[in-house]
């Protein structure tokens, strides 16, 4: 029988995919269906206490994402390491899932704990990680041209790959100097990851290597803009990677959430995809993600997709919609202690 809360996220699906009004499950739950009229995804806050209880019963692993749900830039948004070592405390199995590929493990471990988050290296599962755990695993010797940061330069190093390209291009009088002597024949892969020293002599010489077709092009992910905490845009990662696309007339193998290779590294751990919860702050990413890994997931409003965003969404289809969300994930606690 199902349970009472996975009646409410069944009515959920029967909404979005149209056929509510004819599914006799959706019967019992009517009374709640009509707020999902309104909100497209189930509010936890509308939850009794007892439907809290059984969401909170009702999975064993938590994947939180970062940027956006527990922090934005160095600041912890209220409530999230509160809600974060709740869940800990409640014997669930964590892992700090990120696209940012700026850090390696370690140190956002430690971003992590100076924020008021429990948290371990081995628990962070961020993009740097990812590519150098992706090269590595595919036997690659040659050398990297990194578009990107120390983030990823280290975690190359850690796993014994060379690489260079961190940092400012030594830009040439003249750009149109370049020559092939500037390239160096050892180059086996591109790799694209955040930059903030892109410059247009990058671009050549990303494309310039991307030109054999032997040279493998990788990227972290395709975040089209971090999470904003004032009305100034910064741009993502996915703005640069569609830039090396676009000139090198190729398309990258992407990395990080929502695609495959993350959820094949987290297949080692034996999560249990009906008994995990993915947390995110970004529909096309995060829960995209969850979605096509069979987790459950929670959106919180705290970061890139805003209210606006989840209506347009429910009218385009795409990309899915959360089963549950939040305004907050700090919310989470005020409904436990009703
Ligand atoms: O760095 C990004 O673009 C996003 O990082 P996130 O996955 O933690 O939100
Ligand atoms: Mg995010």
């Amino acid at each position: 029988m199902l349970r009472r809360f996975d009646k409410l996220l069944k009515c959920n699906l029967c909404y979005i995919s149209g056929i509510h009004s004819r599914s006799k499950a959706c019967k019992p739950v009517l009374k709640n269906c009509k707020k999902m009229f309104k909100s497209a995804v189930f509010n936890l806050q509308e939850a009794t206490p007892d439907q809290v209880k059984e969401f909170l019963n009702s999975f064993d692993t938590v994947l939180s994402d970062c940027d956006g749900v527990l922090w934005i830039n160095n600041n912890a948004i209220p409530g999230s390491p509160e809600a974060m070592n709740y869940f800990r405390k409640l014997g669930k199995r964590i892992f700090y899932v990120t696209n940012n590929s700026t850090k390696i493990r370690s140190d956002f471990a430690v971003k992590a704990q100076e924020l008021g988050f429990i948290a371990e290296p081995e628990e962070i599962l961020s993009t740097a990680y990812l590519v150098a755990h992706y090269l590595k695993g595919i036997g690659f010797t040659k050398k990297v041209y990194l578009v990107g940061s120390n983030g990823i330069g280290d975690e190359l190093k850690a796993v014994g790959i060379r690489h260079f390209g961190v940092g400012p291009d030594q830009v040439k009088p003249d750009f149109k100097s370049m020559s092939p002597s500037d390239m160096d024949p050892e180059v086996g892969a591109v790799v694209v990851g955040f930059d903030e020293h892109i410059s247009y002599p990058k671009f050549m010489k990303a494309a310039s290597y991307l030109a054999n077709e032997d040279c493998l092009f990788v990227a972290t992910n395709t975040d089209e803009r971090f999470p904003k905490s004032s009305s100034i845009i910064i741009p993502g990662t996915g703005t640069l990677v569609r830039a090396v696309e676009t000139c090198s007339e190729r398309k990258a193998l992407v990395l990080g959430k929502p695609n495959d290779y993350v959820r094949k590294f987290l297949e080692s751990f034996g999560l249990d995809p009906a008994r995990t919860l993915m947390i995110g702050d970004r529909c096309n990413t995060d829960i995209e993600f969850g979605v096509r890994c069979g987790f459950q997931t929670l959106l919180v409003m705290t970061g890139v997709t805003s209210a606006k965003d989840l209506e347009k969404i429910r009218n385009d289809k795409t990309p899915p919609l959360p089963d549950v969300v939040l305004p907050k994930l700090g919310d989470i606690l005020n409904l436990t202690s009703s």
